[in-house]
């Protein structure tokens, strides 16, 4: 993958590995594709669009080969612990969140192999545009949110901290409570925001 350019110079990127992954029956971050784990192939997009990559997981030791620049064209990410395993993704954005500097933040699930980074980047130049009180900018289809693949302003740390602590778990009730800016895309993006669950998933022929 080619050199990343600095898209927004406050832009740094969270990559999300783990969960249960019940329905592949296993990691889904280790599974190779094409040659590539899930892991690396996000991790590659994340680099592209910022050199400030982080990994946020309950298992930093299980993925620490694979964060290295020999995997990812020169480039390394650094792992954050996960520490309450309790609060699915949600909770571990908050975890990411709260130790990122950066304004922004592209948040990225590691079962999401089919992302272009040339469009995820152009994705990102629109963040200079939106008003200070855009707390989030996420692909929307319909009124379903694609959140495994948007922008998070480090601001929305403290109203994601109370809808934690009131037991919201669903990223689809959180964004449009926190007037989410919804990402205008079309039909084509959307079909590289589908993510790989199942091992029908790995089968299945490409979009492309
Ligand atoms: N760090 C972290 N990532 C998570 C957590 N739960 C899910 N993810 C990630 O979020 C993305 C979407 O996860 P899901 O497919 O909804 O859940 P899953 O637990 O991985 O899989 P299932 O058990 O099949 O639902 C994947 O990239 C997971 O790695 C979590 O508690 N912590």
């Amino acid at each position: 993958m080619s050199e990343s350019i600095p898209t927004h110079p406050q832009l740094a990127a969270l990559v999300l590995a783990g969960g249960q992954s019940s329905r592949m029956g296993e990691d889904k971050a280790q599974i190779l594709w094409e040659g590539k784990s899930l892991l690396q192939r996000v991790c590659e997009v994340a680099c592209y669009c910022t050199p400030q990559v982080y990994l946020i997981t309950p298992w930093p030791k299980r993925y620490e080969s694979m964060l290295t620049p020999e995997y990812l064209s020169g480039r390394t990410v650094q792992a954050l612990q996960e520490t309450d395993h309790q609060r699915g993704p949600l909770g571990a954005v908050l975890e990411g969140l709260s130790q990122i500097e950066a304004e922004w933040v592209l948040l990225l699930a590691c079962d999401l192999p089919l992302l272009d980074p040339a469009i995820v980047q152009q994705w990102a130049s629109q963040l200079p545009n939106l008003p200070p009180q855009s707390l989030a900018l996420v692909p929307q289809q319909g009124t379903l949110w694609h959140p495994m693949c948007g922008f998070y302003r480090r601001s929305a740390l403290e109203p994601l901290r109370q809808f934690l602590d009131e037991g919201g778990r669903s990223f689809q009730r959180w964004l449009p409570e926190i007037g989410a800016t919804p990402l205008e895309v079309g039909t084509a993006e959307f079909r590289m925001l589908r993510n790989f669950n199942m091992p029908g998933d790995l089968h299945a022929p490409n979009p492309e």
